[in-house]
């Protein structure tokens, strides 16, 4: 169990965040929707340990019960812009956090290649990534994400870049992925049909300053998830972030 205990960030004079607790089970997914500007990214940034100096952050991370520092190995991040290193290849990019947790660059690059293929990725390995599109980048920084096999996967937007039948397809490679290797994921999302689709748990969001305003279990199963189930989750979602929305 990650826990985050009054998170409090500011930004100058303005607050973020004041007093956020919420509580992350292993091996579910808690997607986060909630406005823009109402500090999602903030929240992952400060669990990856990358809050930017002009934020003032303060709060405890505990991890089953321990509190813990960030960064920390059981917490990998995907941020919202790529983040890849231009000068590195893609497959370089893809095994860069296997190779920062320990691991050969020839061990890493053996467990990141198979990937490329179900990532669509396949004879990208050795191009850069001013030379892909911005959706290919994107799923290879997912890719460089997942393969770190963290406890905790932190995703802001992971797949917004894509087009509808990619992400679709990244949706269901994670969902497949998860059944295999199950891991705590927090991901952020302005797709409402993704959050019905994919998390156990979704947390409504409201701004000035960011709180939870609402904190809903998902019944059906993950990846088994028809139109009659999401279509009602959507609504409500939608219905929640209107009422918040001026
Ligand atoms: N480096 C920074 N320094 C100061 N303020 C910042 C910084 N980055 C973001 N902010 C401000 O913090 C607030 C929260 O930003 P954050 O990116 O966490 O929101 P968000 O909910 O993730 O938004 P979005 O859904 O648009 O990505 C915004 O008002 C933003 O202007």
């Amino acid at each position: 169990m990650l826990e985050i205990r009054n998170l409090c960030i500011r930004a100058g004079k303005r607050t973020l965040l004041s007093g956020l607790n919420l509580g992350l089970q292993d091996n579910r997914i808690t997607a986060v929707i909630g406005p823009s500007g109402c500090g999602k990214t903030s929240i992952l940034r400060w669990l990856a340990g990358i809050a930017p100096p002009s934020m003032h952050s303060d709060g405890e991370l505990l991890l089953d019960g321990d509190a813990i520092a960030t960064p920390h190995p059981a917490l990998c991040y995907q941020p919202q812009n790529d983040a890849l290193f231009p000068w590195l290849t893609i497959i370089q990019n893809a095994s860069l956090g296997l190779e920062i947790s320990g691991k050969s660059r020839r061990e890493a690059k053996t467990l990141v290649a198979p990937l490329f293929q179900s990532f669509g990725l396949q004879g990208c390995e050795n191009m850069f990534p001013s030379q892909l599109s911005g959706g290919m980048r994107q799923r290879a920084a997912f890719l460089r994400t997942v393969v770190q096999d963290g406890r905790f996967i932190l995703l802001d937007e992971p797949f917004s870049a894509l087009d509808a039948v990619t992400r679709l397809r990244m949706q269901k490679w994670l969902l497949a992925r998860l059944q295999d290797r199950p891991r705590g994921v927090l991901l952020i999302t302005h797709d409402l049909n993704e959050a019905a689709y994919m998390a156990d748990r979704i947390i409504v969001m409201s701004s000035s300053p960011g709180r939870i305003i609402a904190d809903l279990p998902v019944d059906h199963m993950r990846g088994q998830r028809g139109e009659t189930a999401l279509a009602p989750m959507r609504d409500k979602l939608k219905s929640l972030l209107l009422e918040e929305t001026p």
